[in-house]
């Protein structure tokens, strides 16, 4: 379903009014409500299930800061510069063993799955690949504030990944605090960005146009997570159908 559209001759909403617009697309289309979430927190997937999710979801770690690179090179906003650049320390860390991609490594790690086939992408499904290179294209494309907004899936990561690490320590003896530790961080980090973004949006955002326009960028946002997990599930879950080419058990291997 889409979103209904602001009538055109209804004037701007205010901030609150837009924030309230733009939580309402999150309580309807992020994927905290897919079923591959579902299993994934309730322990009801298998240790291969969870691989192939991290395996994934890897690609999306690992082009976030390709996304925020294009987005600073595109703005003459030095305070904006400033607050972007830190999502890709935060990602990239300011040296060997730091940052968010390290960690997302260290969960890959623990779960069997050798650095250089990860990093590789070789093993990922299709449609990740193509989400996550829509989204990159996105921020690259569109006006600056829609590139901005899209990041506001952030405003409701911090309950899916509580949720996740909760589940998934109760239910999965392979999965460790250690292994998960990418997640600790992310629960000081997104709330700092979202609200970064969410300022930014609802300041710039004043006409009913760009209102709709940021609207629009956050349900396309949430539209690359749900993608994700469509594809997660159909591969590895039901009917398991894997593409040619994407990660089986043992294709690590070869
Ligand atoms: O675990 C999650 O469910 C989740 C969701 C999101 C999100 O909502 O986009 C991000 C992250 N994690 C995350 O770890 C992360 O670094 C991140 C960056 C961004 C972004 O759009 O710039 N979203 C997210």
């Amino acid at each position: 379903m889409s979103n209904p559209s602001l009538p055109t001759d209804a004037p701007p909403l205010s901030g609150s009014e837009l924030e309230e617009a733009l939580r309402a697309v999150g309580a309807r289309r992020y994927h905290n409500l897919h079923p591959f979430h579902r299993l994934l927190h309730g322990g009801e997937l298998d240790r291969d299930q969870v691989r192939a999710w991290a395996l994934n979801r890897y690609c999306y770690q690992a082009m976030i800061p390709i996304k925020d690179a294009g987005l600073i090179a595109r703005t003459d906003d030095r305070e904006l510069r400033r607050a972007w650049l830190q999502r890709i320390v935060d990602h990239d860390g300011k040296q060997d063993g730091e940052g968010g991609i390290e960690r997302w490594l260290r969960l890959t790690d623990g779960l069997d799955l050798p650095r250089a086939y990860v990093m590789s992408m070789r093993g990922a499904l299709p449609a990740t690949r193509f989400a996550v290179a829509a989204y990159v294209h996105f921020v690259r494309e569109r006006s600056l504030l829609e590139a901005v907004a899209s990041s506001l899936t952030e405003l409701f990561s911090p309950g899916i990944i509580s949720e996740r690490v909760a589940g998934m320590l109760a239910n999965y003896s392979f999965i460790s605090t250690e292994t998960l530790s990418y997640f600790e961080t992310r629960l000081s980090q997104a709330p700092r960005d979202a609200d970064f973004a969410l300022d930014y949006v609802k300041r710039h955002a004043v006409t009913r146009s760009q209102q709709q326009a940021v609207i629009d960028a956050l349900s396309f946002k949430c539209d690359v997570l749900w993608a994700q997990l469509d594809a997660l599930y159909f591969s590895y879950v039901e009917p398991r159908f894997v593409p040619p080419g994407a990660w089986s058990p043992g294709a690590e291997q070869a």
